[in-house]
């Protein structure tokens, strides 16, 4: 700690055990905790739909701003019903759990992973162009297959289906339409089979005629 933090946890009235002090610390911690519990996702520990919010319009603003394109992955587990019906609440619950561990181990530190609600989260990744985003959601679905739940000693498979796709400075629609358009592709993913990316074609999101560097480095990445 440095000397000028030490000065600023020093006792007003010059004591060495400090009661005002104390009490100021316990209420930063308070307010520390409030903060998260208004963000938080109380059983995934993940952002919660509040914080998505926030984060998904301050993030696409930057992308108008910078022209780095912002990435929203929706994602979806398949046949949960079927994973409570058949195996008990508190094993969804564990699936849960251990589905928002993948995704806050596999992805980046400024990526956003939130719970949407229920069985369906939505990522945030800030900067990333629509095939390192495609590449991280199947990632992630391999991730989620490969890794059963163990529920009193026997494995429980699951599998997610996700939507993809990229906000571009050239994006003129709000928000919520992009989440809109972004689930439609999830519900692509489901009506093909489950266990599935659904995204854009690339080449169909190819402008027409000259594209521009920034919009090249968007779409594919600039390496
Ligand atoms: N254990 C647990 N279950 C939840 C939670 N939130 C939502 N669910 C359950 O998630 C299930 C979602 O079921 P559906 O919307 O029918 O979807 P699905 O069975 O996953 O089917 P598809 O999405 O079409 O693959 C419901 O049974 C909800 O009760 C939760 O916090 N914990």
């Amino acid at each position: 700690m440095s000397g000028k933090d030490n000065k600023s946890t020093e006792c007003p009235v010059g004591e060495s055990q400090c009661a005002h002090i104390d009490a100021l610390l316990q209420l930063q911690r308070d307010h520390e905790d409030l903060a998260e519990l208004v963000l938080t996702d109380p059983l995934t520990r993940l952002f919660n739909y509040r914080h998505f919010s926030q984060s998904l319009d301050q993030e696409l603003e930057r992308t108008h701003r910078t022209g780095h394109p912002t990435a929203l992955i929706m994602l979806d587990l398949d046949h949960f019903k079927r994973v409570n019906d058949e195996w008990g609440h508190e094993a969804g619950n564990q699936v849960l759990r251990q589905t928002a561990e993948l995704m806050v181990s596999l992805l980046r530190k400024i990526d956003i992973p939130c719970r949407y609600g229920g069985e369906e989260f939505a990522l945030i990744l800030p900067g990333t162009p629509l095939p390192r985003a495609v590449n991280a959601a199947n990632r992630l679905r391999v991730a989620i297959e490969e890794s059963p739940v163990i529920v009193d000693e026997r494995p429980l498979f699951i599998t997610a289906s996700m939507g993809v796709d990229v906000y571009m400075r050239s994006s003129h629609f709000s928000a919520e339409a992009f989440v809109k358009q972004v689930d439609s592709l999830l519900y692509q993913a489901k009506t093909l089979g489950r266990n599935r990316v659904s995204h854009p074609d690339l080449d169909s999101l190819k402008p027409k005629g000259q594209v521009g560097v920034e919009e090249k480095a968007a779409l594919y990445g600039s390496d």
